[in-house]
């Protein structure tokens, strides 16, 4: 892949904190450093190559990173993401959209985007689970225990089980148990997944108060810790066992830029609603054609 690199002009001038320029597909991510006061460097991460090369002058250091799901640019996104709705809307013709992944990995965020796209209406678990037991999710852990709260959480799916046109947003959880399963069964489950480095950090931003399993109190001393790294520990550990279930989804989401992004960001919302609705729209459309072939 050739390196578009003529776009990509510089002056500097100043101490150079680094920036991070997210680019047009097939991605480019363009990180200035300065090296010295007067001449910053600019370092290219494609896919294509890892060489040193030379723009406008400037020292550049073009690293190679494999990355083979490009994204459109966010200023098109939107058409794309229309585009790609009115194509998976008939074909899913109301069947129900279960998110499935660890804490943090976006469900209810990237649910709502997803169920706003498609006209569907966004229904959380834990949401209605407080609104069954006008309890949040911590006091029901803390007053009755985890136990207590799968027991809720496997009502409220096994309720939702004749819904059509929603996205539901799952507990983190909610792959532990078999019966549900059987509930999800029913729609298409798909799996948003992430490094527990961007986990962490987003559980984080959130505060780990709202999920009891990474609060404080949670088994896994934070003493001579500081909070992130308890917090990774944590995330670490459950997604080591979750894993195996998690990867039982019909859909596998990547949340990272790339798949060599070891989790300092993550993929936009957006970014994260057109992979989904890519990846579903080539499922429905192979489901659809093995159907009429069938019918032949
Ligand atoms: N793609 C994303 N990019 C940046 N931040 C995100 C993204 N998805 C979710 N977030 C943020 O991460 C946190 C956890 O997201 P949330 O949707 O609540 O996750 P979950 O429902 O899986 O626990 C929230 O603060 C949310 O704003
Ligand atoms: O992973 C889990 O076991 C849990 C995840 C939480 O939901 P989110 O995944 O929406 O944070 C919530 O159901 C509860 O704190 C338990």
């Amino acid at each position: 892949m050739a390196l578009r690199t003529s776009t990509v002009g510089c002056r500097w001038s100043g101490p150079a904190p680094p920036v991070v320029i997210h680019s047009r597909a097939p991605r480019l991510s363009i990180q200035i450093h300065s090296t010295r006061e007067s001449w910053p460097r600019l370092r290219l991460r494609d896919q294509a190559c890892r060489k040193s090369c030379f723009i406008k002058g400037l020292p550049i250091k073009a690293a190679a990173e494999t990355y083979h799901e490009s994204l459109p640019d966010q200023d098109v996104l939107t058409e794309h993401l229309d585009a790609l709705s009115a194509q998976v809307s008939p074909l899913l013709n109301g069947t129900c959209l279960y998110l499935v992944g660890m804490m943090g990995s976006g469900k209810s965020t990237v649910g709502k985007l997803v169920a706003t796209l498609l006209g569907y209406q966004i229904l959380d678990v834990d949401s209605l689970i407080q609104d069954q037991t006008g309890r949040s999710v911590p006091q029901i852990f803390a007053e009755e225990g985890e136990q207590a709260f799968r027991d809720l959480e496997s009502k409220v799916l096994q309720e939702l089980m004749t819904t059509k046109d929603a996205v539901v947003s799952t507990g983190g959880g909610a792959v532990m148990r078999e019966e549900n399963w059987g509930y999800m069964s029913q729609g298409v489950v798909i799996w948003l997944t992430g490094p527990a480095e961007l986990l962490s950090r987003r559980a984080l931003q959130d505060g780990t108060k709202s999920r009891p399993l990474l609060s404080a109190s949670s088994s896994g001393s934070t003493e001579g810790r500081d909070e992130y790294a308890a917090t990774l520990a944590k995330v670490t550990r459950i997604l080591s066992e979750r894993e195996h279930l998690y990867a039982r989804a019909d859909l596998h989401i990547p949340l990272g830029v790339s798949p060599q992004d070891p989790g300092e960001r993550g993929a936009t919302p957006a970014d994260v609603a057109y992979r989904l609705l890519t990846a579903l729209a080539e499922r429905l459309k192979t489901g659809a054609d093995k159907q009429v072939a069938a019918a032949a």
